[in-house]
């Protein structure tokens, strides 16, 4: 099961999860109680090893904007939520990153439809930690795609059961507060996730 933990933005948090077993961790740079400036998420990054892969995040800003912090913050990988166009992900193809698109359960949920590498569904709104109807998407997504919304330790087998997803994305439920991350709860999501 692959597993990405959300919206970090304090050193001990990307060590814990590195360390737990996180497969991928994502800085939020769009509007959110989690926002890193690329900067801030170049530090954090930084301290990731190579086997993990950093992702940046973001939610409609033009492609041009997303380059530019992508590049500045090291990042390898880029989360595109929202209703990006396919040409977006065209745009950014070049980079070699890996590409991300987030969408609710209504969109095209083949995973390589808009040239993305990897599928989440997710809430109707992202970050927002409310959980839904996760059974509704099981069956339906193609490739390498992750589930999202709501996610947390005491839940996540449950959600794994119920939509059979090949990975599982968290950010406010290995939270205390919205943007402020736990350790113990990231270490107890991926452990719940990998039992
Ligand atoms: O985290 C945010 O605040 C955010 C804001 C804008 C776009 C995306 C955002 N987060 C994206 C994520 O990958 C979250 O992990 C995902 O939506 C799940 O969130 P949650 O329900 O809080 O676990």
């Amino acid at each position: 099961m692959y597993v990405k933990i959300c919206g970090l933005s304090e050193p001990e948090h990307v060590a814990a999860a590195v360390e737990a077993g996180a497969d991928a961790i994502g800085f939020v740079m769009t509007r959110s109680p989690r926002q890193v400036t690329p900067e801030r998420a170049a530090e954090l990054a930084a301290a990731v090893p190579d086997h993990v892969l950093t992702v940046g995040v973001f939610r409609g800003e033009s492609p041009e904007t997303v380059r530019a912090a992508a590049l500045v913050s090291g990042v390898r990988g880029i989360q595109l939520h929202g209703k990006h166009p396919h040409g977006d992900f065209t745009a950014l193809k070049d980079l070699g990153h890996t590409l991300i698109r987030a969408v609710d359960v209504k969109a095209d949920l083949r995973c390589g439809a808009y040239d993305e590498d990897l599928l989440i569904v997710d809430a109707p709104h992202p970050g927002s930690g409310e959980p839904w109807d996760w059974s509704a998407v099981r069956g339906h997504p193609s490739g390498h795609w992750i589930l999202a919304g709501g996610l947390a330790p005491s839940n996540v087998a449950e959600a794994i059961a119920a939509a059979e997803p090949w990975g599982v994305d968290v950010s406010s439920g290995v939270e205390l507060a919205p943007g402020v991350k736990d350790s113990d709860l990231i270490r107890r999501f991926i452990t719940a996730a990998r039992p």
